[in-house]
C-alpha cells in the first residue's frame, strides 16, 4: 500500500543545508494503523509532507499501491495539529467539512450525506451550524476529522492532531481516531510525540533516531485490539511497551544517521511480560 524508500530530505539554504531524513525505509500495508515517533526535530513532519506530496524529497521515493507520490495524491487526506490555522473562520462546520468535496464534483446530495455522515461519526451532528471560533478546540479538531472522513480517504496522515488539546480531550479523540479506523477501514499513518498515545493508538510504532533521521526501530505493538483508556493504559503490556518506547527514544537522541544507526529491525516484538516473568 504505502511504500518509503531510501527517503532522503535535504533542506538546502543560502548560508546552509540541513539534512532533515537521512535514508528511510518502510513499508504500511493495507488496513494498518502505525504510529511514528521520535525526538523533537527528528524529520516527522517533514516526513509526513513527503508522503503526502506536499514536499520533494532530495533522494528516495514514496509510492502508493505502486504508483510514485509526486503531488497530493487523491485518497490521500491530512490532518494538521493546528486546526485553528486548517478550518477557515468565516465558514461554519458544514462548509469548512464540504470544502475538500467540491474537487470531487459529486453533486449536492452525494455531499450532503457525506457530510452528514463525516460530522456524526465524529459526534458533531449537533454543531454544523457553528462557526470554528464558538467551538472548543477538541471539537474543532473534530471538524479537521470530519473534513477527512468525508472526503473518503484511503489512506489517512495525521501530524500530531491531539498535541495542543487537554488531556481528557486527547483521550477521547485517541478512541474516537481507532473507532473511525475500524468503522471505516482506512489505513493511518499517525505522528505524535507522546509515548504513551504511540502505545496505545496503533498496531505498530516506528521509532526514529534524531536528525539526520533513521528509522531506529519498528516495534510490533501486541496489545489486544479492544482497548480502553483505562484497563489498557493500566496491564503490565501497556507499562512495558511504554517504558520500550521510552528508553528507544532517549537512546534516539544520541543516535542518528551519522553515528552508527541501529538496523532496522521489521515488526520486531519485545518479549511477552508473561515470558519474561516465567524464566
Ligand atoms: N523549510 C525548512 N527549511 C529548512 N530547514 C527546515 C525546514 N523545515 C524543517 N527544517 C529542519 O528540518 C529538521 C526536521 O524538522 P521537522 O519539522 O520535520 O521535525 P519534527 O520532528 O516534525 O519536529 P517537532 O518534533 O518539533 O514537531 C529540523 O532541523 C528543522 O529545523
Amino acid at each position: 500500500m504505502l511504500d518509503v524508500q531510501d527517503l532522503q530530505k535535504i533542506y538546502t539554504g543560502r548560508h546552509r543545508n540541513v539534512e532533515a531524513l537521512r535514508n528511510l525505509t518502510f513499508h504500511i500495508a493495507e488496513g494498518e494503523l502505525v504510529c511514528l515517533v521520535g525526538p523533537s526535530g527528528c524529520g516527522k513532519t517533514t516526513l509526513l509532507k513527503c508522503m503526502a506530496g506536499l514536499l520533494a524529497p532530495t533522494r528516495g521515493e514514496v509510492r502508493l499501491d505502486g504508483r510514485p507520490v509526486a503531488g497530493p495524491p487523491p485518497g490521500m487526506a491530512v490532518v494538521f495539529q493546528e486546526y485553528g490555522r486548517s478550518l477557515f473562520a468565516w465558514m461554519n462546520v458544514r462548509e469548512n467539512v464540504a470544502l475538500p468535496l467540491r474537487r470531487k464534483k459529486l453533486g449536492k446530495a452525494r455531499e450532503r450525506e457525506l457530510v452528514d455522515h463525516a460530522l456524526e461519526v465524529v459526534g458533531l451532528s449537533d454543531a454544523h451550524e457553528a462557526y470554528p471560533w464558538q467551538l472548543s478546540g477538541g471539537m474543532q479538531q473534530r471538524v479537521a476529522i470530519a473534513r477527512a472522513v468525508a472526503y473518503e480517504p484511503k489512506v489517512l496522515l495525521m501530524d500530531e492532531p491531539f498535541a495542543a488539546v487537554d488531556a481528557q480531550t486527547r483521550a477521547e479523540l485517541e478512541d474516537l481516531i481507532r473507532k473511525l479506523w475500524h468503522e471505516l477501514g482506512v489505513t493511518v499513518l499517525f505522528v505524535t510525540h507522546d509515548i504513551d498515545e504511540a502505545v496505545y493508538l496503533g498496531q505498530r510504532t516506528l521509532i526514529l533516531s534524531k536528525s539526520p533521521t533513521v528509522v531506529q526501530e519498528d516495534l510490533t505493538i501486541d496489545l489486544p485490539d479492544e482497548r480502553d483508556q483505562l484497563h489498557t493504559r493500566s496491564s503490565p503490556r501497556f507499562a512495558e511497551l511504554r517504558a520500550h518506547v521510552y528508553e528507544q527514544i532517549q537512546r534516539a537522541k544520541h543516535h542518528s544517521g551519522d553515528t552508527a544507526p541501529a538496523p532496522v529491525v521489521a515488526d520486531r516484538t519485545i518479549e511477552p511480560v508473561l515470558q519474561k516473568t516465567e524464566s
